[in-house]
């Protein structure tokens, strides 16, 4: 029987209880008037800018937070994560995603062994690759230069690079003018079948993206993708060197489905698959920004890393960010986070938080293996900011649900040249508008009524109840370095949370057994359910055999 006392039990979390009490009952417009306050409530780090300003925040309450991360041990835990300790107990490992973005000569081992260089010599193989197709010198079996890339993978290994490849799109150097990249993921074949009648086998590549490589959603994409290749030139031999790539930790898999040595990329088990975009699994993004941004990427990222090292809490923004996620969530009992971007290229940015933050953090035993009386990780989704307003805003503001946001806006784009014509002029106050509506939405979410006309006669349908809390996150502009900046910043925030709750957020036990159970249904559709099958499931196969009409199932 553990005798370690619960974060619960520490007299800061009482404290904070407290104060959550105080707070709750003030009108979040009133605990925001305050000028001086707002001023202090704005923290930036270089291009990047954090205002907590209009969130249930006050002095006290931030002083409290800060408290229990020092009793927490937050700084020795940051401490120890970037230089390799075991942070992750329950795989036995260290998670040094921060590794994969230490400039060459930078010192840092594990288990004794120096792994800086290993990190370049993997991302030069990357370049490599990049530069060969940029070239056009990867060549397909009927002698023609590649000119679709196919990155199949799931989780980790496809939204990470997914999601970057679509918001940095912009940035493709001329070298990859006419190369296009595709991700596939899903397990049903749709995505995979739905592309393949739109690409010609000699001038395809497939990445085989997984981590482990045995992820059945991965490996089925990849075996259909092969037999697709083989009709077109049936000798596996020939074919599998010219036009499948593995990233994995695991060459030994690799080899076992006839990836051969030169076409292999490996990382390291220390990689976490959801903090994995700046290892090898980045090499969709490569290809699509190239090198240099990429590597301006990894940049922006470890400039967040030093920052997080070296800042103290009182001004270190994953700190921050993480504390005010903790205070949402476990203090004032919200339960919902909604991720806004307003930039149409952050689209799917809250599709991949959703995997960093709730695979993480979703955990409610603490690390020392007893269950936890308080919350963890909210539901966390998002969407374009001002695509959502026409959609799920209405929640937001009427809605019966508490939801914290966070608000994201780069400030600057599309720069005005005298050359610039009508159409760009146009694009300019776009962005100007979204901006604009990035502004109202988080002013309403904070005052409600009081930012309408209401009268004593208003009827209640037009009332806005207000007193939602956002942070607004802005960037100076959404280039390779600043979005290395914002993905970091929401990775230590991650960590951040994890301690003040006393979780491990780098393993993942609780997708294991829906993996195990979904074996059992193969084996039970293919006509072999086992015994212990519960009523309702059996029931379900029974309806799936009568309109299938072949007799499977009980
Ligand atoms: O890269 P892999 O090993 O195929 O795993 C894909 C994803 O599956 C998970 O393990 C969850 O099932 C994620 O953590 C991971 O990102």
């Amino acid at each position: 029987m553990s005798t370690a006392t619960s974060r619960s039990d520490l007299p800061e979390w009482k404290r904070l209880e407290e104060i959550a009490r105080r707070l709750t009952v003030e009108p979040l417009g009133r605990i925001a008037a305050d000028p001086e306050r707002a001023r202090r409530m704005l923290f930036r780090a270089g291009p990047l800018c954090l205002d907590f300003s209009k969130q249930r925040l006050d002095a006290e309450a931030l002083k409290s937070l800060l408290l229990l991360a020092e009793k927490a041990g937050l700084p020795g835990k940051i401490r120890d994560m970037l230089s390799g300790g075991v942070v992750n107990p329950t795989e036995g490992r260290p998670a040094l995603h921060t590794a994969l973005r230490l400039p060459l000569g930078a010192e840092l081992r594990v288990d004794g062994a120096p792994v800086v260089d290993e990190v370049h010599e993997s991302l030069s193989r990357v370049a490599s690759v990049v530069e060969r197709i940029h070239s056009r010198q990867w060549r397909g079996f009927s002698g023609r230069a590649i000119q679709d890339v196919v990155n199949i993978g799931v989780g980790g290994s496809d939204l990470g690079p997914f999601m970057a490849s679509q918001a940095l799109g912009e940035f493709a150097p001329s070298e990859a003018e006419g190369l296009r990249i595709h991700f596939v993921s899903s397990i049903d074949g749709t995505q995979l079948a739905d592309l393949l009648h739109t690409l010609r086998p000699e001038t395809t590549l497939f990445i085989i993206s997984s981590k482990s490589f045995t992820t059945i959603d991965t490996m089925a994409n990849a075996n259909t993708a092969l037999q697709w290749m083989l009709n077109a030139a049936p000798d596996a031999d020939m074919v599998i060197p010219l036009h499948f790539i593995g990233v994995s930790t695991r060459p030994d898999r690799m080899t076992a489905w006839g990836i051969p040595d030169c076409n292999q990329i490996r990382f390291w088990d220390w990689v976490g698959g959801r903090f994995s975009l700046w290892s090898a699994i980045g090499l969709p993004i490569a290809l699509k920004i190239g090198m240099t941004h990429f590597r301006s990427m990894l940049a922006g990222a470890h400039f967040v890393d030093n920052h997080f090292r070296q800042q103290p809490l009182e001004s270190n923004l994953p700190v921050l960010l993480g504390l005010v996620g903790v205070w949402n969530a476990t203090f004032l009992d919200i339960r919902a986070h909604a991720v806004l971007p307003y930039d149409g290229r952050l689209k799917y940015f809250p599709s991949y938080l959703a995997q960093l933050e709730m695979e993480s953090n979703g955990k409610s035993v603490d690390t020392g293996g007893q269950p936890i009386d308080y919350h963890t990780c909210p539901v966390l989704w998002g969407e374009v900011g001002s695509n959502a307003q026409h959609a799920f805003y209405q929640l937001l503001h009427q809605g019966t649900q508490m939801v914290s946001s966070d608000f994201i806006a780069p400030v600057r784009r599309y720069g005005l040249t005298h050359h610039d014509g009508e159409a760009h002029k146009g694009l300019q106050q776009q962005h100007q508008l979204a901006l604009a509506n990035c502004l109202a939405q988080t002013r309403v979410l904070m005052l409600g009524n009081s930012t309408a006309d209401i009268r004593p006669d208003t009827p209640g349908f037009k009332r806005y109840r207000g007193n939602q809390p956002s942070t607004t996150i802005l960037l100076d502009e959404l280039n390779p370095h600043t979005f290395g900046m914002l993905i970091a910043l929401y990775e230590h925030k991650v960590f951040v949370m994890s301690v003040l709750w006393d979780i491990n957020p780098f393993d993942q036990w609780g997708v294991e057994l829906g993996k195990k159970i979904a074996m059992d249904m193969v084996e039970a559709l293919q006509g072999r359910p086992a015994a212990d099958t519960d009523a309702s499931t059996q029931q379900l196969l029974a309806e799936i055999s009568r309109i299938t009409g072949d007799g499977v199932g009980p």
